[in-house]
């Protein structure tokens, strides 16, 4: 029995397998849309053919080398953590499940990066991965819907470094995994191992909401570099990145020791001096 059929069996998720798949988001809302009631569910596929990424962005894949899923929750309760956390704690699940097999951090608020000097990467660093402060090995997108929130992850798996784009490294190509494993059975494992502690982290968010900052913050490999946040109208803030807000908001200090609060931005790392 796979890890994945343990989840089902378990009645902790019911999964879809998708052979193709546009979007596992855009797919998940049709589902949705079509049943208001739908209860947890987890979308995957090897083959997304036009994934997506914030603000319109694209999100790159390499059909049969990486793992697209969705997982849709239908609702938080009252007295629950805000749902600004979700994304966030989908980044924490999917690092913690990654750490199976990297040195995986999250970098505030969606990417999941590995360390640019890790042992075993066959990639050289680039400009933007510099930025980053690593290499992108995964994705988060969530997005709500009338009746609750879709939770998408996007993963590269065994990607050969060719395919990928700047900035990004696969789980293969960091030498975490043999040559001769199948994608089946190491998106099976990672896919489970991520469900489970996602279903931990949503059940954390509903019953001790105030623990968050502190498991968010223990994965963030933001907290203590000095950064630029740039806005969605192109604003720009500098400051060190102290802690997060109530809202997992990104909270920087700035050189005349003013704080601010970051609730959307795209964030780059600066070098010590800039
Ligand atoms: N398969 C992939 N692996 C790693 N990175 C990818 C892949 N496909 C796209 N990307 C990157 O992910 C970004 C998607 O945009 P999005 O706004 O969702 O990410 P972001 O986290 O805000 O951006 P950034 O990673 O540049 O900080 C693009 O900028 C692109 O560089
Ligand atoms: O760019 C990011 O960091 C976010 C990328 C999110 C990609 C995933 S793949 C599964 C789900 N479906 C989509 O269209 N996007 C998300």
């Amino acid at each position: 029995m796979s890890f994945v059929q343990l989840l089902q069996t378990a009645a902790l998720v019911r999964v879809q397998y998708l052979e193709t798949c546009g979007s596992t988001n855009a797919e998940m809302q049709r589902l949705v849309a079509a049943t208001p009631q739908l209860a947890p569910l987890l979308l995957v596929t090897a083959a997304q053919t036009s994934g997506r990424g914030r603000q319109g962005r694209q999100w790159q894949e390499s059909p049969g080398n990486s793992l697209a899923t969705s997982y849709f929750l239908p609702s938080l309760p009252p007295g629950a953590a805000a749902p600004t956390w979700i994304p966030l704690l989908a980044g924490v699940a999917l690092v913690q499940a990654l750490q199976k097999w990297v040195p995986a951090q999250l970098k505030w608020p969606n990417d999941i990066l590995v360390p640019l000097h890790t042992a075993g990467v066959q990639r050289q660093p680039d400009d933007l991965a510099t930025q980053r402060g690593g290499f992108k090995l995964a994705g988060i997108l969530c997005e709500q819907t009338a009746s609750g929130y879709i939770i998408g992850a996007g993963i590269n798996l065994l990607t050969p470094v060719s395919q990928l784009p700047p900035g990004a490294i696969s789980l293969r190509s960091c030498g975490a995994t043999a040559p001769e494993q199948p994608l089946a059975a190491l998106a099976d494992h990672l896919l489970a191992l991520y469900v489970q502690r996602l279903q931990e982290l949503l059940a954390t968010a509903t019953r001790q909401p105030e623990r968050l900052p502190e498991i968010v913050a223990a994965q963030l490999a933001t907290l203590g570099q000095r950064v630029r946040a740039i806005m969605p109208d192109g604003a720009t803030v500098t400051g060190f990145a102290q802690g997060l807000g109530a809202y997992g908001e990104l909270i920087l200090q700035q050189s005349d020791g003013t704080t601010v609060a970051i609730a959307a931005a795209d964030i780059e790392h600066l070098r010590v001096g800039a």
